[in-house]
């Protein structure tokens, strides 16, 4: 049994960062950067007015002060003359700030009367405008790798970019194995039960930016698992769920490695997912979880995320565990590393009762994973321990 650390390791060594694509700006969103960009313009392009008012020159701008109106500029239409001493444009918030003038009263400052304009309120030191290139200049550059936000996006468009390069989506298909597993929606025989880890897995993986194919459920066969790894191919990683124990129904290991498999390692000092098993396929990273529900869901988290953000040309590196302290008491731990299903609050961290690697309701109530060390001592409530938020 290998640590978890060196099994992340040897999982990361089975992929490779993907090529990129160029996608629409609109598709982009959620996509990562492959390669920075640069604005193709200045943003704003003019100086432009922040608010509705007078353009005029700051040297004339003081309580009482009279202007002549002698134009308009509105956004996407600016005033083509000069503004001379004495004179003012009535501009629109966005327009281009006239030639001769550097400040802008706001309208609520100022009386009108005809063409006449007096400032009637004090008008403050600010200008108003906002100058050429303020937001971003011409060459500035948006870094990569990073995951598109809606405000990366908007930024973009501003830019002008409307083509975007972004890493390939890994593909990652997914394959449930056993007798006993029927899909959502099928009526199960009395001994069956409804797969469910492929569809957790399948919601993570494409949180992550995969792009998820889910193969038919593979039966506890031969047969039936050598023709489930024939429509994986094509694929990034592929991943089986089940069927990774012990047991005489246990064939993924057996049927992957007929058919190629070469193996980076099999079981993990972790608790939950010691069965685990890796190799590469082909082209194809293979990565086989254990069947129960939680053990597949954590060890998702905890080995296919960084591999799928290795592909995406994102940082591998687990995000640094959180300390909190512990509500309840909690017993000394075994030899595995043990992610324990736990809810944090501002009182602290308090592990869930059971920690039965089959207990999905219980998933679904953690916001974290309780890290803890392998021969991890008792720990009395107010201990500082680590946790990975989930
Ligand atoms: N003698 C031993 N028995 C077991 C050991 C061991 O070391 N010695 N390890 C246990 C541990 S730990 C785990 S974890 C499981 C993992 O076994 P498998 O990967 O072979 O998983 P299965 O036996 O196929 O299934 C286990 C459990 O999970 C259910 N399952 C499987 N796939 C799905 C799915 N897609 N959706 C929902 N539920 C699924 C399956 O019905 C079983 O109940 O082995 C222990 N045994
Ligand atoms: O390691 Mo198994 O994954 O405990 O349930």
């Amino acid at each position: 049994m290998i640590s978890v650390s060196d099994a992340r390791a040897a999982l990361l060594a089975l992929v490779d960062p993907l090529a990129s694509e160029t996608v629409p700006l609109a598709q982009s969103a959620g996509r990562v950067l492959a390669d920075p960009v640069s604005a193709r313009r200045d943003q704003p392009p003019f100086s432009a007015s922040a608010m509705d008012g007078y353009a005029v020159n700051a040297t004339e701008v003081e309580l009482h002060a009279m202007f002549k109106v002698i134009g308009e500029a509105a956004a996407g239409h600016g005033f083509d003359g000069k503004v001379g001493a004495g004179q003012a444009v009535r501009i629109f918030t966005g327009a281009p700030v006239p030639e001769g003038a550097d400040f802008v009263v706001i309208q609520e400052d100022v009386d009108r009367k005809g063409n006449l304009i007096t400032i009637l309120d004090e008008p403050g030191a600010n200008s108003n405008i906002r100058p050429k290139g303020g937001d971003f200049a011409i060459g500035d550059t948006v870094s990569a790798p990073r995951t598109l936000t809606p405000a990366d996006v908007a930024l973009l468009a501003s830019m002008n970019i409307a083509q975007v390069p972004v890493a390939r989506r890994p593909v990652v298909a997914v394959m449930s194995t056993g007798d006993e597993l029927v899909m959502p929606g099928e009526t199960p025989g009395p001994d069956q039960i409804i797969a469910s880890n492929s569809f957790g897995l399948k919601a993570m993986c494409e949180a992550a930016g995969a792009e998820v194919r889910m193969l038919p459920i593979a039966q506890d066969t031969v047969q039936s698992l050598t023709t489930a790894f024939e429509l994986a191919k094509g694929a990034d990683l592929v991943v089986t769920i089940g069927g990774a124990s012990v047991g005489d129904h246990d064939l993924v290991g057996d049927v992957a490695v007929s058919l190629g498999m070469e193996r980076s390692f099999y079981k993990v000092a972790m608790r939950p997912g010691k069965p685990l098993m890796a190799g590469r396929m082909g082209d194809m990273a293979m990565v086989g979880l254990p069947g129960n529900p939680v053990s597949s869901m954590v060890c998702g988290q905890i080995f296919l995320l960084p591999m799928i953000r290795k592909m995406l040309g994102l940082s591998a590196e687990q995000p640094p565990l959180q300390s909190a302290r512990l509500i309840a008491p909690l017993a000394k731990n075994g030899p595995r590393e043990h992610y324990m299903r736990a809810q944090v609050t501002a009182d602290g961290i308090r592990a869930f009762e059971s920690q039965d690697s089959s207990l999905l309701t219980v998933l679904a109530d953690a916001n974290a994973l309780l890290v803890r060390p392998p021969h991890d001592d008792a720990l009395e409530a107010g201990a500082l321990v680590q946790f990975l938020p989930i």
